[in-house]
C-alpha cells in the first residue's frame, strides 16, 4: 500500500462497520474534510450521501452542480463511496446502504433524537452521532462565497480585497 493512500477495510470481529455522512458539500473546505475524517474514524467504511440540487431548499441553491459536488467528495481520502441522494425519499439510500452509524454535522438541522426515531419507525437500527465543528473563518461554503463577493465582487470599494 502506498503511503497516504486509504487503508483497506479493517473489520472488527469480522464485521465491517458502515458509516454514512451527508451534506451539500458546495465548495469544499477543511470543515468538510474534518467532518468526513471524524465520520470515517467511527467505522471501517464511509458512505457519503450528497444532497440533490433540487433538495437544497433551506439555503440558497448550491453554486456547483450535484455531479461536480459528487465527484469532488468521492475523491477525498476518508471517503470510500460517494453517491447522490434520492430525489424524494431520504431513507431510500439509507435502506440500501444499511449503515451502523449515521453522522450529523455540527450545523445540520436534524435532531439526533428525531432522526433516531424516524429510523426506528422504518425498522432501521442505525445509531446517530453528532460530529463537532472545525474552527476557522473560512470553514463554511457560505462564508467563502461571501468573502469572494466582498473581495472580488463588482461593488467592492477601489483598492480593497487585493
Ligand atoms: C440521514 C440523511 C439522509 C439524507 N438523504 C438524502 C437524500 O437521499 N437526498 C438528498 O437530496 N438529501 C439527503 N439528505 C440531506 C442532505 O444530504 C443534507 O444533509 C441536507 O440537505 C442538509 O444540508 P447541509 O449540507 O446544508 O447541512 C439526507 C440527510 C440525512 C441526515
Ligand atoms: N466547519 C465545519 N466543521 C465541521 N463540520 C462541518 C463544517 N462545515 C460543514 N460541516 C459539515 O459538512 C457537511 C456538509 O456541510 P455543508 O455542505 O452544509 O457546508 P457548509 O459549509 O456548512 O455550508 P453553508 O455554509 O452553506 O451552511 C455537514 O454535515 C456540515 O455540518
Amino acid at each position: 500500500m502506498l503511503p497516504g493512500r486509504r487503508q483497506p477495510h479493517a473489520p472488527r470481529g469480522g464485521r465491517v462497520i458502515r458509516v454514512v455522512a451527508t451534506g451539500t458539500f458546495d465548495i469544499l473546505h477543511p470543515g468538510h474534510l474534518y467532518y468526513l475524517e471524524e465520520s470515517r474514524r467511527l467505522g471501517d467504511e464511509l458512505y457519503v450521501i450528497v444532497a440533490r440540487d433540487a433538495n437544497v431548499k433551506h439555503k440558497p441553491r448550491p453554486i456547483l452542480p450535484e455531479d461536480q459536488r459528487l465527484r469532488m467528495v468521492g475523491a477525498l481520502k476518508p471517503v470510500d463511496h460517494a453517491l447522490l441522494g434520492d430525489l424524494h425519499d431520504m431513507f431510500k439510500p439509507i435502506t440500501e446502504i444499511g449503515p451502523d452509524i449515521i453522522t450529523l454535522g455540527f450545523n445540520q438541522h436534524f435532531s439526533e433524537e428525531g432522526l433516531r426515531q424516524k429510523l426506528t419507525d422504518r425498522g432501521l437500527g442505525a445509531d446517530v452521532v453528532r460530529i463537532s465543528g472545525y474552527p476557522g473563518p473560512l470553514a463554511s461554503s457560505s462564508k467563502i462565497i461571501e468573502h469572494i463577493l466582498n473581495t472580488r465582487g463588482p461593488t467592492r470599494p477601489a483598492g480593497e480585497g487585493e
